[in-house]
């Protein structure tokens, strides 16, 4: 029988996102377990990634060396009192990738100085291009760090921080970016419907579009900002539209945006580690 490695508590769309990145790395289905209380959701995973879907938490939880939070930062302090016992009994490496909830509120509401590492990823873990933010509590010792970031580098780029506060920035950054990314898709390939091109082509030409600039500044040893010069033509089309960026203030805009998401995971930091 293969050992369950790793068990992932909640089931949703981040959760999926990694249990599909793992297993296009080679991971076994039976090596994942997940647990999440609606059925809907259970048939899904199962379905579509082939891995036991339980309803309850505690079932087979014994059995994982790794257990990865993967619930709403509101539901984390019921779903943490309910595994600590076990925690504290078998003494699985606990990796949180829940928002704005810090490693101390987590040893609390399991009730000990567990080790625990912050994982931050996006969702295209699910593609192995995820980005990842990793910080780990001063429990974790070089087993468990080394743990993580092989479980973490199988779906994507790995980064540690140093501090833990560097999470939420992480967190507005790469774990929020990608939405960030498809509302500039939403909106290029509405303006291009909108310019005259029929609903395929405008698609299809926004998301190559996308995915040639994000290749050629990962590829290139230039930054965006040579890229985008190269780009625009003195007196030509791209300067009239950058223009409009510019006057809209756009990097102002894309400032504030990223600071409003740190904030948020800040404020939530706060709030969870003030309650129960
Ligand atoms: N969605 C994203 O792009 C990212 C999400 N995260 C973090 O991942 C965590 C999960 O987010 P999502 O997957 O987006 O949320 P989601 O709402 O898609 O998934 C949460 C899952 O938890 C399940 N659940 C509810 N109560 C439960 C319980 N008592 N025990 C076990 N499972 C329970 C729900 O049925 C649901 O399937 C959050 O803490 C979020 O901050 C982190 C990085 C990126
Ligand atoms: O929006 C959220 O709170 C989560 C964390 C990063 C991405 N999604």
């Amino acid at each position: 029988m293969t050992t369950v490695k790793i068990r992932f508590i909640g089931g949703g769309n981040m959760a999926a996102s990694l249990i599909a990145g793992l297993i296009a790395d080679g991971y076994t289905p039976a090596e994942i377990q997940v647990s999440d209380p609606d059925p809907e959701r259970r048939q899904v995973l199962q379905a579509a990634l082939g891995v036991r879907a339980l309803a309850s938490n505690l079932e087979g939880l014994a059995e994982a060396g790794t257990l990865v939070l993967c619930v709403k930062p509101q539901m984390a302090a019921m779903v943490c009192a309910e595994l600590g016992p076990m925690v504290s009994e078998h003494c699985p490496l606990v990796v949180s990738v829940m928002a704005g909830v810090t490693e101390r509120t987590i040893q609390r509401w399991l009730g000990g100085p567990v080790p625990v590492v912050r994982a931050m990823p996006n969702t295209p873990a699910m593609l192995q291009t995820g980005a990842i933010g990793l910080h780990a509590s001063p429990e974790v010792d070089a087993e468990g760090r080394n743990r993580a970031e092989t479980i973490l580098r199988a779906v994507g780029l790995v980064r540690w921080v140093e501090d833990e506060a560097a999470i939420d920035a992480v967190t507005a950054i790469s774990g929020s970016g990608p939405a960030y990314f498809f509302l500039l898709m939403e909106t290029l390939e509405q303006a291009a419907i909108e310019l005259g091109l029929e609903a395929e082509t405008a698609r299809l030409l926004t998301l190559q579009t996308a995915l040639g600039a994000a290749k050629m500044a990962m590829e290139s040893t230039d930054p965006p900002a040579r890229l985008r010069e190269r780009v625009t033509s003195p007196g030509g089309t791209t300067e009239r539209a950058l223009a409009v960026f510019a006057e809209a203030n756009l990097r102002g805009l894309v400032e504030r945006a990223a600071r409003a998401a740190r904030d948020r995971a800040v404020e939530l930091s706060r709030i969870l580690s003030e309650s129960a």
